[in-house]
């Protein structure tokens, strides 16, 4: 299956026996909510079963290794364990520091969190310094749309669960 215009691929990928999750913050919902579209798109067009996608949220980009780290444990407590999880935010450059820490806290939180959890956390925090830069990589912005960054990271959760798995 020749994917058009997917770099990122190296081989073809069978995502139809993965679970997989997705935790997004509730801030910039716009964007947020095009984001995990465009991560289930790709998921999908990967082999995903829709009902192998589980998707949770919390209030912001700052609560996502937190919910995460819980988000995991939940589910491999109730007998549905993920293969991969990716937590998406975003984070919009405000006229204070707020947007410094919050980013640089939570990547590397995010980073350390696949230790704790032994599983593929793919990055899914878009940090932009405008609103215009937002809309550009959730693919809304039509005129300056870089792609929708979503997409990267469903195919890139779909690689790493096939790749390394237990
Ligand atoms: O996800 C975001 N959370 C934001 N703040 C909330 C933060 O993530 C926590 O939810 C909050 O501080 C409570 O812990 C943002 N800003 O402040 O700008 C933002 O841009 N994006």
């Amino acid at each position: 299956m020749a994917v058009k215009g997917l770099g990122q691929l190296d081989q073809e990928y069978d995502g139809s026996n993965l679970k997989i999750g997705i935790i997004h913050a509730r801030w910039n919902r716009v964007i947020i909510d095009a984001l995990v579209e465009g991560a289930i798109k790709r998921m999908k067009f990967l082999g995903v079963k829709e009902e192998n996608i589980i998707i949770e949220s919390v209030p912001g980009s700052y609560e996502l290794p937190w919910g995460t780290k819980r988000f995991v444990d939940r589910q491999k407590k109730e007998g549905k364990p993920l293969d991969a999880v990716i937590p998406i935010g975003v984070l919009i450059k405000g006229s204070t520091m707020h947007f410094e820490y919050i980013s640089d806290s939570t990547t590397h939180a995010l980073m350390n969190l696949q230790e704790k959890v032994d599983l593929p956390v793919i990055f899914g925090l878009l940090t932009c310094l405008t609103e215009e830069q937002a809309f550009a990589r959730a693919g809304i912005d039509e005129a300056k749309s870089m792609h929708n960054h979503g997409e990267d990271w469903g195919a890139a959760a779909v690689e790493m669960a096939t790749k390394f798995g237990p």
